[in-house]
């Protein structure tokens, strides 16, 4: 069942078009994460259906519910964390969790939140003294305080180092298995991979693809990159390019020095045919890898962009 539609929203800001026509529906206990260039409209979009920003145009539709008319409904289901979320720094971490607990009339017990964020050990700390990827897990614990089926994460993990950020994916992964439905923006494809169950990548305020990362991988063009180092140097690479070159699955090679590199649409058929070469000329290949396609490449695929890191 959608736990969310949306349809058609735009929001421009005077001449900028921020958002310029985006539908997608998401399933009860998805993790759904959007994913787009900066400034292509992925937080705007997330805060015209967290109720912060008014659409132009388009639907939002929550568990059936709009804005307009069941706003404090909406309120009860949904928890947000902003890019930048507002911690009271002189309170401790479990005093934050209590304020915040009681602006709602029902929530989860801050013990429980505590350890589900993984700061149980931290609780009487002042927020000040927190590293960055406790003060964002503790962002996370206030959006969950209420307990809401929907969870909103925009960019989570930016700016943290790799540990923090998979103290973050571990948290994600709990909401999950407690059947919440998450809705996050990354600039991580790496996390996106890991994480989603169904990628949106977003350009220029439209949707320009949405599916699993396996599905949006596997559209892809089915050439993979094969790339060989032969220790017997340059002319042992150059006769095997030529041997390659005449091998059906073989798209294209290149050649770099000793090293050489195959895109075919068949790698093992094609590592069958150049091993059966070299063994019989004696070279000796040092390295052999088969390079997988990853979101990274559906990303440039579909943006014509780099990613950036
Ligand atoms: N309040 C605002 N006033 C004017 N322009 C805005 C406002 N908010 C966003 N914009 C512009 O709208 C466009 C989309 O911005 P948005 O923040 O939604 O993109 P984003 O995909 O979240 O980017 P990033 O990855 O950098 O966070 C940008 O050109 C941005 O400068």
């Amino acid at each position: 069942m959608a736990i969310l539609e949306v349809k058609n929203l735009r929001k421009a800001f005077g001449a900028v078009q921020a958002v310029e026509e985006i539908s997608f529906s998401v399933e009860s206990g998805e993790v759904f994460t959007i994913i787009g260039p900066n400034g292509a409209g992925k937080t705007t979009t997330l805060e015209m259906i967290e109720g912060m920003q008014t659409p132009d145009g388009g639907s939002i539709s929550i568990n059936g519910m709009k804005w307009d008319k069941e706003a404090d409904r909406i309120k009860t289901i949904i928890g947000v964390q902003p890019q930048s979320s507002a911690l009271f720094d002189l309170l401790t971490v479990e005093e934050n969790l209590d304020l915040f607990a009681s602006f709602y009339p029902r929530s989860k017990h801050p013990s429980e939140v505590l350890e589900m964020i993984n700061l149980t050990d931290h609780r009487r700390k002042n927020v000040k003294s927190l590293s960055g990827g406790q003060r964002q897990r503790l962002a996370i614990g206030l959006a969950m305080i209420s307990d809401p089926q929907i969870i909103f994460l925009d960019e989570p993990t930016t700016g943290l180092d790799p540990q923090a950020r998979r103290n973050i994916w571990d948290i994600v992964l709990k909401l999950k298995e407690l059947g919440k439905t998450t809705i996050l923006t990354t600039h991580y494809m790496e996390e996106a991979e890991k994480l989603s169950d169904r990628v949106c990548i977003v350009d220029q305020g439209k949707v320009v693809t949405l599916d699993t990362p396996a599905n949006l991988i596997d559209s892809l063009t089915k050439e993979r990159e094969v790339r060989l180092h032969f220790q017997d140097g340059e002319a042992a690479a150059l006769e095997t390019e030529q041997v390659a070159k005449n091998d059906a699955t073989v798209v294209r090679t290149e050649l770099e020095g000793s090293s050489l590199k195959l895109w075919s649409v068949r790698p093992e058929e094609t590592l069958y045919g150049v091993f059966g070469f070299t063994k019989e000329r004696g070279y000796r290949v040092e390295q052999v890898s088969i390079r997988e396609m990853s979101l990274e490449d559906v990303f440039i695929a579909f943006t014509g962009k780099e990613w950036r890191d």
